[in-house]
């Protein structure tokens, strides 16, 4: 059968088709650069209409990952999705869901065990890069705690998808005055947001 073989040009016209088709021109190159990763992982070009972020997010990630902080997920599947060989200074990828203390961590705070494994971070999250993919309680659990004085990240890329709190959730944390990338309304996923932190995390294509 025909059909393109080499990885490497694959890549190269996937990007080439998403810089044709999807309107990039109101973004900085910095965040066209993320924002075509982002919708090579989806394959929709409208993504970039969804998109919101805060003037330094780029720069305060990418200073963030060369400094060695570690990246916080709120899934497996978005710490899996991250490309170890494009991390800067061999940056921790850290996942707390499945720890085993979350389960009962979770019904004394009365939240889903998304939002209660963040607790588990611990002193990681001040000048760290979150990457939530998921799940809006664990976004609103993040702003939560910044609210109530835990140390800030460097940046947050929030873009868990779904109906119930996905659309709330990114808004919430695009007032909430941290670093931020997100996709407004209900699309979003663990394959974005990894793609997000992926081109975060090196200049290369
Ligand atoms: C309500 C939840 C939603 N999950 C969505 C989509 C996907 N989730 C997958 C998987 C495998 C996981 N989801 C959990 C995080 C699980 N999902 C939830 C929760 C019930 C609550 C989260 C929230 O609303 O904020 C959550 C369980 C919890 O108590 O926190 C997961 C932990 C469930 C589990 O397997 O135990 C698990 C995460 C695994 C991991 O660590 O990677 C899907 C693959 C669905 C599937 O299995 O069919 C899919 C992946 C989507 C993605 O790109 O990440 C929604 C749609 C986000 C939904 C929340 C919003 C909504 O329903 O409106």
């Amino acid at each position: 059968m025909e059909y393109v073989r080499d990885g490497a040009e694959i890549y190269r016209r996937s990007f080439a088709t998403i810089r044709a088709e999807a309107d990039l021109s109101g973004l900085p190159e910095d965040v066209s650069r993320v924002v075509v990763r982002m919708i090579h992982a989806c394959g929709m070009v409208d993504l970039v209409e969804d998109v919101r972020f805060s003037p330094g997010v780029v720069t305060a990630a990418r200073k963030a990952l060369l400094g060695g902080a570690p990246i916080l997920c709120d899934a497996e599947m978005v710490a899996s999705g991250v490309t170890r060989a494009r991390l800067p200074a061999a940056n921790e990828v850290i996942c707390t869901l499945r720890d085993a203390a979350v389960p009962a961590l979770a019904a004394e705070i009365g939240n889903t065990r998304s939002a209660a494994a963040l607790d588990l971070w611990g002193d990681r999250l001040g000048g760290s890069v979150v990457a939530i993919g998921n799940a809006p309680t664990a976004l609103f659990r993040l702003l939560e705690m910044v609210a109530a004085g835990a140390p800030r990240p460097a940046a947050v890329i929030g873009v868990p998808v779904g109906f119930i709190g996905a659309a709330e959730s990114k808004e919430a944390l695009a007032e909430s005055g941290l670093e931020y990338l997100i996709v407004r309304g209900r699309r979003g996923g663990s394959a974005i947001t990894a793609a997000a932190v992926n081109a975060l995390a090196s200049e290369a294509e």
